[in-house]
């Protein structure tokens, strides 16, 4: 079966009844783990794209896992990052936050280095390219948002997420249908399956740029009269033209779907993504100072996104004893800090004497607890309350290390 083209450039995908595996060739956007895969040498793959007139190639290596990736003996780890699009600058701002500089000398040169890592090379890539290309062992480590590794990774278990939450790219995956004409009032999953109007004949259909996800949701819902299409981008228009009753796409802010009259619904959302560190195993476990670098790039991730949300307060208390104020502090629900609170003797000259009448507390306390925690600091008798940013938090270990550790068999 190949792909129908239509008029406006979307794609049709499988017919009502069928859901692509993750092998299947309609979904060629997508990597295919398939065994069956045939890895065209890279020189030979120019050739044919140039003669596809007279040849068509049986499949076209773009990175994908090939049956039995052997790793290509290098010297450099890789870490591949988004080379353009809303997340690329945020990626080299996150690392750039986390001590670690991408000297990149120009826009459109796709590799890089980062001085602090000398045995680990930057590569810029698409984020779908960084997903195929961790498969097929080209890169090593990459950035990419949970997404795109759903996606294109489609459960490979050479993908490994090493961390799932770097605080940028947030979005969510999810349906939405026109807030009119037969849609007014349906608003939920479940409401939009059981529509009268989707038949074999007539099935319900969904424009959308993720192939492998979009079928697979529905199947998992039980929705079989449903039919796919897809695009590169600008999805909120497939209703309004007519081309599709639903669509499914990433939303963040909401604007797009809001000014384009449609609107989420109940049980319509895929999933939750944000920017992820993923690795690929067998790097991870066969190629030397692969593990060493990921540690490094973790711990200094861990720490900065750990110091990211955090304020350290620093309070002075009049008291008797470091204890009472103690009690005093932890008597109140916000001031307990990461570990508890430290208080120090503040000391002052009375009449010739040192003495001690004041000691001093430091807390760390989460941005969004700040000004309730302020108010019971001053209800304990706290003064003088300064605030400022956390730059690092450097635990005893690194939990997602252990986890990591854990998942390799190691
Ligand atoms: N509002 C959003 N819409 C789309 N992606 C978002 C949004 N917010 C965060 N992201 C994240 O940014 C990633 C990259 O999106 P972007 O549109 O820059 O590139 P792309 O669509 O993957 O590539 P291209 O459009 O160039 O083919 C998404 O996969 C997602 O993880
Ligand atoms: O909820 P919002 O904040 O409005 O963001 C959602 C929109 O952003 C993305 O499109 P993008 O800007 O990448 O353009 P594209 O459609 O060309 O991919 C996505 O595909 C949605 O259309
Ligand atoms: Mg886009």
């Amino acid at each position: 079966m190949s792909l129908l083209l239509l008029p406006t450039n979307l794609q049709q995908c499988p017919s009502p009844s069928t859901f692509p595996s993750p092998s299947s060739p309609l979904l060629s956007p997508s990597p295919s783990p398939s065994p069956s895969t045939v890895v065209v040498p890279r020189r030979r793959c120019l050739r044919l794209v140039t003669s596809c007139v007279s040849t068509i190639p049986t499949s076209v290596s773009n990175g994908s896992a090939p049956a039995s990736v052997v790793v290509v003996e290098r010297e450099q780890i890789r870490l591949g990052l988004p080379s353009k699009g809303r997340m690329a600058a945020d990626a080299i701002d996150l690392l750039k936050d986390c001590q670690l500089f991408v000297k990149q000398v120009n826009p459109r040169q796709y590799v890089a280095q980062i001085p602090q890592l000398p045995n680990t090379e930057v590569w810029f890539q698409r984020p779908k390219d960084i997903v195929r290309k961790l498969l097929s062992g080209d890169l090593d480590l990459g950035i990419v948002g949970l997404d795109t590794l759903s996606e294109y990774g489609q459960e490979n278990e050479d993908l490994i997420i090493v961390h799932e939450a770097l605080n940028f790219g947030d979005c969510h995956l999810s349906i939405a249908i026109p807030n009119y004409g037969i849609f007014e009032n349906i608003n939920s999953l479940k409401e939009l399956a059981q529509m009268p109007q989707w038949s074999e004949e007539r099935p319900l259909r969904l424009a959308t740029g993720f192939t492998y996800l979009g079928p697979k949701f529905m199947k998992e819902n039980g929705i079989k009269h449903v039919t796919f299409s897809t695009a590169d981008g600008a999805l909120e228009a497939a209703p309004a033209m007519g081309i599709a009753d639903a669509i499914l796409d990433l939303v963040s802010s909401g604007t797009t779907l809001k000014e384009n009259n449609l609107k989420e619904i109940e049980g319509g959302v895929v999933l939750e993504s944000q920017a992820a560190l993923v690795a690929s195993r067998r790097a991870l476990t066969e190629r030397k100072g692969a593990l060493n670098t990921v540690h490094e790039i973790l711990e200094r991730l861990e720490a900065h996104l750990k110091a990211d949300g955090q304020f350290t307060v620093v309070a002075n208390m009049r008291g008797n004893s470091a204890e009472e104020v103690a009690e005093r502090v932890l008597s109140q629900p916000s001031l307990s800090g990461l570990q508890g609170p430290t208080i120090s003797p503040v000391y002052c000259t009375k009449d010739g004497k040192v003495s001690v009448d004041y000691y001093a507390i430091v807390i760390c306390v989460p941005k969004k607890a700040l000004y309730n925690s302020v108010k019971q600091l001053r209800a304990v008798g706290g003064s003088g309350v300064l605030v400022s940013p956390l730059t690092y938090i450097f635990d005893e270990d690194t939990p997602r290390w252990g986890q990591l550790l854990r998942n390799l068999g190691i």
